[in-house]
């Protein structure tokens, strides 16, 4: 199936040699074609450039692409996105004065999301899981990376993993799974920690190894949760199977973890609510990319990641949407791109290479996706009629995505279960 796209007003993240992430000044620029077409052909992105030079193309689908942009579809490195039913009264307690410290003491938030999902049988929660990444493809999201983390014991969270690869099977969006064991202490071994890390450690990841679907592994390194050594001894034990950690850390404390996951050459490190001069020390030279997650946030009434600094010391940023039940209930980039302008003090150019090409990164999969490269997986995002690129966040909690390519097939919006290969 061959695609070409033609009157292009606006074509976004145009980069002919194979870049792969961008950092600190670099962001700023967002290289793009004004009045130009892609020509796409199975899943790939054969060719593009200015319209004066389309002459001879020809496809078996062309798209007029009057007065609309095209860019490559959003990737959102950090989600949560397989968990069942939903916190909606722990949203109204937070309303009513309770903090998300105060509810997760009572037993609710991590702990309430494990209960639900350990009694939803595999094919409910598969159900319910797609249907949430069918609403974010026709928002434009192309690839999610997804977080085991609502199991909490061996069977659950084992059951995660097979929803997910599942997910990965089916899904013409790219999906980048995680394992993330260590999200919470279930009540089980509330005075007993340490069993429960043994148990993630001895026998959790090397059965994860077995299933051969997670490449990553995560831990919610936070006071209350798992502290510098605990975390220290499930990254090590997670890369003795190959898992690359990709950590949250500095939500609410600094604990350190920057430094320690840039140790164990983290993929990203995720969150940074809180960061100080040391974090920013630590990243620098690194291979480890920061995560802003403006959404949660935005929900929990929380400070926003200071992006500025990071930018501003010559870093990469990455922005997701940590779409999960509990601190940020949306999946929605466009939302989060217009967050990191408007909260976050990004540029349109900045928010946008966060989220497509340094998205990519946080995923490891920036040479496949991420930006508009001969050679690269046809992941696109044609807009509505659109001014300006600007448009995107400017006109925020609008969704401004009229169709979607995945892997070389164009989507149908109206139709979104066809974005399954079942
Ligand atoms: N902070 C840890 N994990 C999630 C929240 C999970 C939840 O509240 O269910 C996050 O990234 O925000
Ligand atoms: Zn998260």
């Amino acid at each position: 199936m061959s695609i070409l796209i033609i009157n292009i007003k606006q074509l976004l993240q145009v980069h002919d040699s194979n870049v792969t992430i961008v950092k600190g000044e670099a962001m700023k620029t967002l290289p793009i074609i004004e009045d130009a077409y892609v020509y796409i052909d199975n899943d790939t992105i054969i060719e593009y450039g200015k319209m004066e030079d389309c002459d001879g193309i020809e496809a078996e689908t062309t798209i007029d692409a009057t007065g609309k942009i095209v860019l490559p579809s959003w990737c959102d490195s950090h989600t949560h996105i397989v968990y069942a039913g939903n916190r909606t009264s722990e949203f109204v307690d937070r309303i009513n004065g309770l903090t998300y410290a105060e509810i997760a003491n009572r037993g609710g938030g991590i702990l309430n999301s494990a209960k639900l999902l350990q009694n939803t049988s595999e094919e409910d929660l598969y159900n319910q899981s797609t249907k949430r990444m069918e609403e974010l493809i026709k928002m434009g999201t192309g690839a999610f990376e997804i977080k085991t983390g609502y199991g909490l014991t061996v069977e659950a969270e084992l059951k995660m993993l097979r929803v997910i690869k599942r997910i990965k099977q089916e899904s013409l969006a790219k999906i980048t799974p995680t394992l993330l064991a260590a999200h919470a202490i279930p009540e089980a071994y509330r005075a007993n920690k340490d069993a429960y890390i043994k148990l993630i450690t001895e026998k959790l990841i090397p059965q994860a190894s077995e299933l051969n679907i997670a490449n990553f592994i995560d831990v919610f390194c936070e006071e209350g949760y798992f502290d510098i050594d605990d975390t220290e001894a499930i990254l090590k034990a997670g890369l003795k199977h190959k898992f690359r950690p990709k950590i949250h850390v500095n939500q609410f404390n600094i604990l350190g973890g920057i430094a320690l996951g840039v140790k164990y050459n983290a993929l990203s490190v995720d969150h940074l609510e809180e960061l100080n001069e040391a974090d920013i020390e630590a990243l620098k030279g690194s291979d480890t990319i920061p995560v802003a997650l403006p959404g949660c946030s935005y929900f929990l009434s929380i400070p926003y990641t200071p992006a500025r600094k990071l930018i501003d010391a010559g870093l990469p940023l990455a922005i997701a949407t940590d779409y999960n039940p509990g601190s940020a209930p949306s999946g929605n980039m466009n939302f989060v791109v217009s967050a990191a302008c408007v909260k976050l003090k990004m540029t349109p150019e900045e928010a946008i290479n966060a989220a497509t090409i340094n998205g990519a990164y946080a995923m490891r999969i920036s040479n496949m996706y991420g930006s508009i490269t001969r050679g690269k997986k046809a992941n696109l995002i044609i807009t509505k009629p659109l001014d300006h690129y600007s448009e995107i966040p400017y006109a925020f909690a609008h969704n401004p995505v009229e169709q979607v390519i995945l892997n070389g097939q164009l989507k149908n919006i109206k139709n979104p279960e066809e974005n399954f290969r079942i």
